[in-house]
């Protein structure tokens, strides 16, 4: 049982996340057959995929032609049919634990023994469903989220039997399908997303049932001071209240009064009209950022804090495991973890301790791991150790960024995909610390890209700006100019898009490759703000005053054509070459004289400011310090016998 075994798949189910999954595995070359009990059923849900995959066909969002996709999935209703040559079963059935029973006891007859058996529950326990066959060790939790073909991430969960091979050839699979896998070691009801997400929205309810603060009052805090892609209310609203309530009454847990009152109301949110806010007769969710302040996050996230602890704890998830989960699953604007190191263990601990001693709520009750942290004095970021150690000498840890440094290349990718690859405050940060860090003899050239195929970067983290005082705004700059006169040449390698501070940090680079369908924007003239990230200055330098006012002042975005025209970016390529043509200049880049490269930079960036006597004293300044160079030795001798040179920087 492992990845190469895995060819065919079967999905089991083909309401929207049955037919999501068949999507996204046909679209990564996988043969899939998705069945369901009725044709119709299996109609409406092929008929679902082939509008998604023409809608992305149209948005150039796929590299193959909606047919080719579609040609790989069959559909059947004959359960047998299609799995008896799946390696890989997923099931996605209701959610009824006799139904999976009674599927996976079929599946025991129909497939063979080492066919991997998955199913996407998000409710039910992956061990009581392995109970229905005799080889338990080959099930485990392959939980998507929904709209699979957007969301990114897939929890990889172990049953109490399921074997480390199957979790890792379930893992390595939803790799090979371009999704971000994280391991849940243990069987833990909701798994890590859910785990978090519960106090999300339970403790405000709570709150509201005290009358501690408005619904309104709550979800503006949440979202304009705390940065939440939505208020729990707002959230509750548009996933249904009932479906929270019934989470909730299920696993035993204690139901807020206000929730209880909704159900029996039946105002159960936006499918009913009404829910925490009207749809029919108001106007929704239509909390303003002026009334954020009077609500009390911190009780909030304490308990999300508390419950990142258990699940870091007891082993079930690694802290990045935990934070990579509630961004990608939940549009988290930063892992919990890392909130948690941010605040302060102590304070999280202390509020939690509070509250548990007043209300005598074990929902309070501080989990002995968050204790053993506080007790050892990792209290977090301030203390240089909590979740996350934050160690002076090394690199990082970077919570927003992905790095690798390998044969003098240093590759970058911002990695906030649910936000667009928007800068947050940590994000320019740890570009800021990466760039002025690394040891610059190890490397000979940068990337930077941004994560999934939506966006090079969006631009500055637009929901903080709220609560921003105005010296945390102008703080942009630093990240900005750290790339700018880093010692090597810097590509910004660009799909999607590419707006505001993500065009001002394209231009702190040096050179720019970028995918047709991307397109370029400096859209901040729409929010009422000016680039703040050297883009007014770079893009006058850059394209002429003409081109960049017109960017500027009317904020529209440009395609890539259009940008390479203007000489906003090298190239502008087919998507299919945009590997080879980054791989061309980086090779270049990172094979050139790496002195003669940084003399080169630094006399032009410099050069462009200074009057044309200056420059060009700093480029004779230059080009005679290299003259003494070793690699201008070797450059010539290379030439004189017609070889590549070697260069090696002395
Ligand atoms: C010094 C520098 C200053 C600046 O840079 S100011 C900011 C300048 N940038 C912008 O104004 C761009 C803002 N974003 C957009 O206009 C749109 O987005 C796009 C055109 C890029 C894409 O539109 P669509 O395809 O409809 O996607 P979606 O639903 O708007 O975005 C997907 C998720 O990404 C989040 N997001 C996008 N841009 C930002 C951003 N700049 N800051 C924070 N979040 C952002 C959204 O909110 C949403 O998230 P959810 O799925 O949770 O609703």
């Amino acid at each position: 049982m492992s990845l190469d075994s895995i060819d065919r798949v079967a999905v089991l189910g083909a309401g929207n996340m049955g037919h999501g999954i068949t999507e996204v595995t046909a679209m990564a070359g996988y043969d899939v057959t998705m069945r369901d009990i009725k044709d119709e059923f299996v109609e409406d849900g092929y008929d679902s995929i082939e509008w998604s995959l023409r809608k992305l066909e149209e948005k150039e969002l796929i590299e193959e032609s909606a047919d080719e996709i579609l040609s790989r999935i069959d559909t059947t209703t004959d359960l047998e049919e299609a799995v008896a040559e799946a390696d890989l079963v997923i099931e996605a059935a209701p959610e009824d634990l006799d139904l999976k029973h009674d599927i996976f006891s079929d599946l025991e007859e129909y497939t063979s023994g080492d066919t991997l058996l998955a199913t996407n529950t998000s409710s039910l326990p992956i061990t009581d469903i392995a109970e229905a066959v005799d080889t338990p060790e080959r099930v485990l939790g392959l939980h998507f989220f929904n709209p699979p073909v957007k969301m990114d991430l897939v929890e990889v969960i172990y049953g109490q039997d399921t074997s480390d091979e199957a979790a890792e050839a379930g893992y390595e699979w939803v790799e090979s399908i371009g999704k971000t896998p994280i391991y849940v070691r243990k069987d833990v009801r909701g798994f890590v997303v859910n785990t978090i997400v519960g106090p999300f929205g339970g403790e405000p309810a709570f709150m509201i049932s005290e009358g501690e603060a408005t619904i309104r009052e709550a979800d503006a805090t949440m979202v304009h001071e705390r940065g939440y892609p939505m208020g729990p209310f707002e959230l509750a609203d548009l996933t249904g209240i009932d479906v929270g309530y019934h989470v909730r009454k299920e696993g035993g847990s204690p139901i807020p009064p206000i929730t209880e009152e909704k159900v029996e109301a039946d105002e159960l949110g936006q499918k009913t009209g009404k829910g925490f806010y009207d749809y029919e007769d108001g106007d929704g969710a239509d909390y303003e950022p002026e009334e954020a302040g009077n609500f009390d996050w911190l009780r909030v996230e304490a308990r999300m804090v508390n419950r990142a602890a258990f699940l870091v704890g007891e082993d079930v998830a690694t802290p990045e495991e935990v934070d990579t989960g509630v961004q990608l699953g939940l549009g988290f604007p930063e892992g919990i973890c890392r909130r948690g190191d941010k605040i302060g263990l102590d304070t999280v601990l202390e509020k939690l301790e509070t509250l548990y001693e007043e209300t005598g709520s074990d929902r309070f009750e501080p989990h002995p791991y968050l204790e053993e942290l506080v007790a050892e004095g990792k209290t977090g970021e301030d203390a240089g150790e909590g979740f996350y150690s934050y160690d002076d000498d090394s690199l990082g840890p970077y919570h927003d960024l992905n790095y690798e440094l390998e044969d003098g290349v240093l590759s970058v990718e911002l990695d906030r995909p649910s936000r667009m690859n928007a800068l947050s405050e940590d994000l320019l940060g740890e570009i800021d610390d990466l760039f002025s860090s690394v040891d610059t003899d190890e490397v000979r050239c940068a990337t930077i890209e941004g994560a999934g195929d939506r966006a090079f970067c969006a631009g500055a983290d637009v929901s903080g700006f709220s609560d921003a005082s105005p010296t945390d705004l102008m703080d942009v700059t630093p990240a900005f100019e750290t790339v700018n006169d880093f010692e090597r040449p810097v590509v910004a390698k660009i799909d999607g898009f590419c707006l505001g501070g993500g065009l001002e940090l394209a231009l702190a680079c040096d050179l720019r490759v970028a995918t047709e369908r991307s397109s370029f924007g400096a859209p901040e003239i729409n929010l009422g703000l000016i680039p703040g990230g050297g883009g007014t200055q770079r893009l006058l330098r850059t394209l002429g005053e003409a081109r960049a006012k017109e960017l500027v002042f009317r904020g529209e975005h440009i395609d890539a054509d259009r940008a390479e025209e203007w000489g906003l970016i090298n190239r502008s390529v087919d998507l299919d070459e945009f590997d080879d043509t980054v791989e061309e200049f980086v090779s270049d880049l990172a094979g050139g004289p790496p002195i003669g490269l940084k003399i080169a930079k630094k006399v032009m960036n410099e050069g462009e400011d200074a009057s044309m006597e200056a420059a060009l004293a700093m480029e004779s300044q230059g080009f005679g310090l290299l003259t003494s160079t070793d690699d201008v030795i070797e450059g010539t001798a290379a030439f004189a016998e017609d070889r590549e040179p070697e260069f090696e920087g002395e």
